[in-house]
C-alpha cells in the first residue's frame, strides 16, 4: 500500500486547502495545557502530523492519558492547538471563528462512548436533533431520519426511549445521529468500549458498512488493538503526545517497531509468549535444554507447510509450544513459537531457512 500524501516540510503551502483526496490533515500539531498553582503544564499533543485520505479508516491507539480525546477535540474544532493546523475537507478548522465552526461541524460526524443521548427523546428525536439545530424544515428531517433508522437496524424502534434500548441499540442510535447531517467525516471516540465483544463485533460491522456505503472518512480512537484488527485501514500509535508509529495495519501488526506497540499487538495476535514459558525461558542453554524460536508468517507464507520442510531437511524435532493464525486487514498473519533440540550450526540452519520470504524469526531464549 502507498503511503499517504505528507505535506512538505516548512510552511504548509496554500494548495493543501484544496488537495482533493485528503480527508483529514493533521500538520504539526503542539497542544499544552497550562500549569496550573498545583500542576505544571502539560504537552498532551507534540507535533503530531498524521493524513486519513478521504474514504479510509484511521485507528489512533493509545494508552489511557496519551492523547487521544485531546486529538479528537482539536479535530472537531471543540479546542484549540497551541501551534499547527487541522484541515478537514479542505476546510481549515483551526482557523475558524465559532460561528463559522459551528456551521463546520456539521460535516463531522461524532460518536461517542457513552452514545450521549437525549433521555428525554425517542431514537428518531435523538437522530433529528442535529438537523432541527441546522434548521432543517420538519419534512426534509422526517425523509432524512428515517433512512438513518433503516441503515442502522433500528427501523422498528423510533418511537423507543434510550432507557427502552440495549447498548448497541444505544450506539445505533449515536451513529444514525452523527451521520444526520450528512459529514464527510465521522470522529469515533471509544465507540465499543462500553459494549460486550458481540456488540462490539456487530457496530465494528456496522462502521465498517457505512464507509464503503457512504465513503466516509472514519477517524477513531481507541485503546484496543482488536478494534483496530477489525476497522482500521491505517493506524497510528500516539504515546506520550507523540505519534511514536503509523502504518497500514497489516505492517504495523506484522513488522511492530515501537515498543508500545509491540505489547499492543501481542495483546490480540498472540505473537507474545505464554505466561507459563517466560517464566521457563533462560538466557542461556542449560544441560539438555531446548532452542526457543519465534516465528512470525506474513501474508500467503502463512499458510505454507514450512515446518515439516524444515523439520525433514535439516533431520530437527520441531515442538510447537503455542501459536495461532488469522486475517489481519485481509490478509493471513500467523505466530508460532517453537523448541528444538540442535546444535548451534543446525541451529542457525533452521532459523536461516525458516526465514525464507517474509517470515521473521527470533530466538526467544532455551527451555530445560
Ligand atoms: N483540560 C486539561 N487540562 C490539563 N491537562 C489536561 C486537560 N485535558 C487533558 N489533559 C492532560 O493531557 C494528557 C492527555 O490527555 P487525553 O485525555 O487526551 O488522553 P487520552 O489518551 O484520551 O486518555 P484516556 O484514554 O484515559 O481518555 C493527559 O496527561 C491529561 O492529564
Amino acid at each position: 500500500m502507498n503511503a499517504p500524501w505528507q505535506p512538505p516540510a516548512g510552511e504548509l503551502p496554500a494548495f493543501v486547502s484544496s488537495q482533493p483526496t485528503i480527508g483529514i490533515l493533521i500538520d504539526r500539531v503542539r497542544k499544552v495545557y497550562p500549569a496550573r498553582k498545583s500542576s505544571a503544564e502539560v504537552v498532551a499533543l507534540d507535533d503530531i502530523s498524521l493524513t486519513v485520505p478521504k474514504g479510509s479508516i484511521l485507528g489512533v491507539i493509545g494508552r489511557s492519558g496519551a492523547g487521544k480525546s485531546t486529538l479528537i477535540r482539536l479535530i472537531n474544532g471543540l479546542d484549540k492547538p497551541s501551534s499547527g493546523r487541522v484541515i478537514v475537507n479542505g476546510v481549515e478548522i483551526t482557523a475558524l471563528s465559532e460561528r463559522d465552526l459551528r456551521t463546520a461541524r456539521r460535516s463531522i460526524g461524532m460518536v461517542f462512548q457513552h452514545f450521549n443521548l437525549l433521555s428525554s427523546r425517542t431514537a428518531f428525536g435523538n437522530v433529528a436533533l442535529p438537523l432541527e439545530i441546522a434548521g432543517t424544515p420538519k419534512a426534509e428531517i422526517e425523509k432524512r431520519v428515517l433512512p438513518l433508522l433503516d441503515m442502522v437496524g433500528l427501523a422498528d424502534k423510533r418511537d423507543r426511549y434510550p432507557a427502552e434500548l440495549s447498548g448497541g441499540q444505544k450506539q445505533r442510535v449515536g451513529i444514525a445521529r452523527a451521520l444526520a447531517t450528512e459529514p464527510s467525516v465521522l470522529l469515533s471516540d471509544e465507540a465499543t468500549s462500553a459494549l460486550d465483544p458481540e456488540t462490539t463485533d456487530q457496530i465494528l460491522e456496522l462502521l465498517k458498512q457505512i464507509n464503503r456505503d457512504l465513503h466516509l472518512t472514519i477517524l477513531f480512537i481507541t485503546h484496543e488493538m482488536a478494534v483496530v484488527k477489525a476497522l482500521a485501514d491505517r493506524v497510528a500509535v500516539i504515546e506520550g503526545g507523540r505519534i511514536v508509529e503509523d502504518g497500514a495495519t497489516f505492517d504495523v501488526f506484522a513488522t511492530p517497531r515501537h515498543e508500545v506497540t509491540r505489547r499492543f499487538v501481542s495483546s490480540v495476535t498472540g505473537s507474545g509468549a505464554p505466561d507459563w514459558l517466560l517464566e521457563k525461558l533462560q538466557p542461556q542453554q542449560p544441560p539438555g535444554g531446548q532452542a526457543v524460536l519465534r516465528i512470525t508468517f506474513k501474508g500467503s507464507d502463512a499458510n505454507q507447510p514450512l515446518l515439516s520442510r524444515v523439520s525433514r531437511d535439516l533431520g530437527v524435532n520441531l515442538n510447537i509450544l503455542s501459536g495461532q493464525v488469522e486475517m489481519i486487514a485481509g490478509h493471513p498473519f500467523g505466530t508460532l513459537i517453537v523448541s528444538l533440540d540442535a546444535a548451534p550450526e543446525v541451529l542457525r540452519q533452521v532459523i536461516a531457512q525458516l526465514s525464507a520470504g517474509n517470515n521473521l524469526v527470533e530466538q526467544l531464549g532455551y527451555v530445560a
